[in-house]
């Protein structure tokens, strides 16, 4: 469980609008993936265009040995299966209450007696921490429940990859800490690749084992977490970092000579050293988020846990 998604040379235009171009990518097997960018790069396009709501001009996306861009409908519709989807709002049926939007794909997409579909609706409202609301319905509930809810909802066909749209959007911080968490837990407990996308620079420094960046209709990076977070790049710096001093102007793009004279004054005030220097990016890599206490975290996690311990080990001793 969990695939691995290959896309290589992709293309994706509105007529003569070309969103992103040529972007070759490997969502690696289990692993959190986050895709940040500025306003309008095509990260949602992305998201649509790797379930196959959209089509692209031109290039791959091997899902299980499979290019699901030479697929007909009828088959698309057997691979969509394999995902899961939290979208921004949740997209929940406001006439319904939560057991009932949660239990929906199983009713359209399964034939379960409804005693199953209640064992499994319970286990995933338990998963996402939503036990006895089952009655309650979207409008009466915060917009952190909905996207739990939402989240609940992705995860009753047992996807083997899950999309996020944005899931911190409209959440404020306390929530958006505890939906990462959240997000962690259930990668550790669960079989399946996440891909998630957003605009919140704390949260992509925190959660993800891959971090890219889409801009200028380009994939600028896409690697482990620890190489964006230290880049050099700056594109990747001045996103990562949250700055108005770079390439990212409020149009999107600026002039280059401005560009090149707000980087200078940026190294010459930033003490950690030069653009090349390292820790560059300001405030360092920041420590992996890990599953909760009390989630047995598979071998993966033990790795990645056992990881973090040694560099901040390293950090304090200077070893
Ligand atoms: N169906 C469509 N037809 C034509 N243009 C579209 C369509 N869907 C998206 N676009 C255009 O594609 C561009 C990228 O949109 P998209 O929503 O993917 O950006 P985004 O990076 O997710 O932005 P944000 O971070 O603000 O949500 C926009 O210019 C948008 O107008």
């Amino acid at each position: 469980m969990g695939v691995e998604i290959c896309v290589e040379g992709l293309t994706k235009s509105f007529g003569h609008q070309i969103i992103w171009q040529d972007v070759s990518l490997t969502l690696p097997a289990r692993q959190i993936s986050v895709m940040l960018g500025p306003s309008g790069t095509g990260k949602s396009v992305f998201l649509k265009t790797l379930v196959g709501l959209l089509k692209p001009e031109r290039g791959s996306i091997l899902i299980d040995g499979r290019d699901i861009t030479r697929l007909r409908e009828s088959d698309l519709y057997e691979v969509r299966k394999l995902f899961g989807v939290l979208f921004q709002d949740g997209a929940l049926f406001g006439s319904m209450n939560l057991y009932d939007n949660i239990a929906f794909p199983l009713r359209e997409h399964t034939r379960k007696r409804e005693s199953e579909i209640k064992q499994i609706v319970l286990e995933k409202m338990d998963m996402v921490g939503l036990v006895g609301a089952e009655e309650k319905l979207p409008g009466e509930i915060s917009g952190g429940m909905r996207k739990r809810a939402g989240l609940a909802r992705a995860l009753v066909l047992d996807p083997e990859i899950i999309l996020f749209d944005e899931p911190d959007s409209g959440l404020d911080p306390v929530r958006v800490a505890y939906l990462n968490q959240l997000i962690v837990d259930l990668n550790a407990q669960i079989d399946a690749t996440f891909l998630i996308v957003t605009h919140d620079i704390a949260s992509a420094r925190l959660v993800p084992d891959n971090i890219g960046l889409l801009f200028r209709r380009e994939l600028v990076m896409f690697g482990p977490r620890e190489d964006l977070l230290a880049s050099d790049e700056p594109v990747v710096r001045q996103f990562l970092n949250g700055r108005m001093q770079g390439p990212i102007g409020m149009a999107e793009e600026k002039d280059a000579a401005q560009v090149e004279q707000e980087l200078a004054e940026l190294d010459a005030g930033d003490h950690r050293g030069p653009a090349g220097g390292k820790g560059a990016t300001g405030l360092g890599v920041t420590p992996r988020l890990l599953p909760s206490p009390g989630i047995e975290r598979p071998l993966r996690w033990k790795l990645i846990a056992a990881r973090e311990g040694a560099s901040s080990r390293e950090a304090v001793t200077g070893t």
